[in-house]
């Protein structure tokens, strides 16, 4: 018995350094790996979305990206490509609709190069049409169904998961600009104070923000509820159909027209501009058709007079304030709760205040309207000069424009001296268009749950920080316990 406990004693396995040492060294190893493992650049796979927005004035193709592996929520959608398409909008071609589906061709061909082989035919491919379409389906509803059939045709053609082409409900367009703009700003998922998304199309324009001391039952059409996140919000929203900036241009131009005078002299327009147009063309829209003179046939001179304060009236002449049956009306005797919070003002709200250099937050509404109101009053031939660049027909419209953005933000929304400077005008958020869109795309492939996911105790970076810190006290206390615990570790050891 004796001689075995000897021998145990004598076995430098069995000494407490030796002990001390394997396990250390084994827990040290097991936490770098970790560590490691878990740091190891993975290669990121992603999962892929295609929209198109067939809009009035044009059509616009987006592909949008998301990881993989993070599409149970985690991971943010993000626009990848962008394709405009050539020519006009979907509803220009209800003459001939063939060519409505092959307008498509190009941009569809360049998402085949975008989005990965292997991952085509997984790929949701959506689109939907805005007020140009609604406009054509209530003027001809069988010209916008031949639209469709020939839109539909040429997608199909194509190897991604086609899931449909229809007209978006102004409400849908209002609010999906709005889950966008608040998806992209990361608002939704940590519950933060939301954003208002201004939306100014060529056919239509929408608002839409969250008003806290708005009461549902108000106007329930102008009501949407949605659970995302965990978050309850109850979202006012509006589209105001003939309220793009093309057709309110039209709906100006008919009011100066209607006596059918041979030229109208347009405080809307630059001094010197002069141009021929056809009444017909004007009156061809279902926002004006019914308003056409009985004597407006042929052409009239359109020529301009540049006065920011006329023009204004010219514009307050579309909207009705006379009627309200709510508690507060913006126009037209349409709901609209307290504005609240800030906005976010996009596509034509930002190219024209962006060409205005007038999209400073900071300027105060009196310089908007003073620069605005020396911008009408430039003659023409020095506009045009200035902007060689420019399209001429962007480039007549800035003045009238600009003018209609800020009366209907003032006259129309209600925006004040005050409020005004709530107001950004954006073009995009981190690198993805402001639109409706993606607001679209992630309501039709469930990417925003109604409850929060459940997200690990600690982000990633924390975890492999507390492990790489562990691992070093652990080292560090291993090395004291040597020396302190055993001091005969101090001493040369003996083998013998
Ligand atoms: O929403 P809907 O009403 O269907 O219309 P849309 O989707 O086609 O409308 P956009 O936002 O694309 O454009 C709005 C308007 O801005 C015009 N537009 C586009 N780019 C512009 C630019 O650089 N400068 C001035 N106007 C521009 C365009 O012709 C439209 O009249
Ligand atoms: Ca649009």
């Amino acid at each position: 018995m004796s001689a075995q406990r000897e021998m145990k004693e004598k076995n430098p396995w069995h000494t407490p350094v030796t002990i001390i040492t394997v396990i250390g060294v084994i827990a040290i190893v097991a936490l770098v790996t970790v560590a490691v493992l878990q740091n190891r650049p993975v290669l990121q796979k992603y999962k892929y979305g295609i929209v198109l927005d067939a809009g009035s004035s044009h059509t616009a193709l987006y592909i949008y990206e998301w990881p993989a592996e993070k599409d149970n929520n985690t991971g943010r959608a993000e626009q990848k490509y962008v394709c405009k398409v050539k020519g006009k909008g979907i509803s220009s071609y209800a003459n001939t609709p063939v060519k409505a589906g092959e307008s498509l061709n190009e941009c569809m061909q360049e998402a085949k190069m975008q989005v990965p082989t292997k991952r085509h035919h997984e790929t949701p491919l959506y689109l939907g049409a805005t007020a140009g379409m609604r406009l054509l389906n209530m003027e001809n509803s069988s010209a916008s169904d031949k639209v469709f059939q020939a839109v539909e045709k040429a997608l199909q053609r194509f190897p991604f998961s086609y899931q449909g082409a229809r007209i978006l409900s102004g409400q849908e367009e209002g609010a999906f600009g709005w889950v966008t703009v608040n998806y992209l700003d990361d608002r939704l998922k940590q519950g933060l104070e939301t954003t208002g998304a201004l939306d100014l199309g060529g056919a239509s324009t929408q608002i839409s923000f969250v008003s806290k001391n708005y009461d549902i039952s108000e106007s329930p059409s102008n009501s949407v509820t949605f659970r995302l996140y965990g978050n309850d919000y109850n979202l006012y929203t509006h589209s105001f159909l003939c309220y793009g900036k093309d057709q309110v241009l039209r709906m100006a131009l008919a009011h100066q027209t209607k006596s059918g005078p041979g030229t109208i002299l347009d405080p809307c327009f630059h001094p010197g501009y002069l141009e021929l147009k056809d009444y017909s063309l004007l009156y061809d829209s279902p926002c004006v058709s019914d308003r056409k003179p009985q004597n407006a046939t042929g052409t009239f001179n359109h020529s301009g007079a540049g006065n920011f304060k006329q023009c204004q009236e010219v514009v307050k002449k579309v909207f009705n304030f006379t009627s309200c049956k709510y508690s507060r009306c913006s126009f037209n005797g349409v709901f609209q709760p307290p504005l609240q919070g800030p906005f976010g003002a996009f596509s034509a709200y930002y190219y024209v205040m962006d060409f205005l250099k007038l999209t400073d937050a900071t300027m105060p509404l009196k310089d908007v309207k003073e620069k605005l109101a020396n911008y009408c009053a430039t003659p023409w031939n020095e506009i045009v000069k200035q902007h060689p660049e420019v399209p001429i027909k962007y480039l007549a419209e800035y003045c009238f424009s600009g003018t209609y953005i800020i009366t209907l933000l003032t006259d129309g929304y209600n925006f004040t001296s005050e409020s005004y400077s709530n107001i950004n005008f954006i073009k995009k958020i981190k690198n993805s268009d402001a639109g409706w869109t993606l607001g679209y795309m992630l309501n039709l492939t469930n990417m925003i749950p109604a409850e929060a996911p459940d997200s690990p105790p600690l982000p990633h970076a924390g975890y492999v920080t507390i492990i790489t810190i562990s691992a070093l006290i652990l080292f560090v206390l291993f090395i004291l316990s040597l020396r302190f615990i055993c001091p005969s570790f101090q001493k040369t050891p003996h083998i013998v």
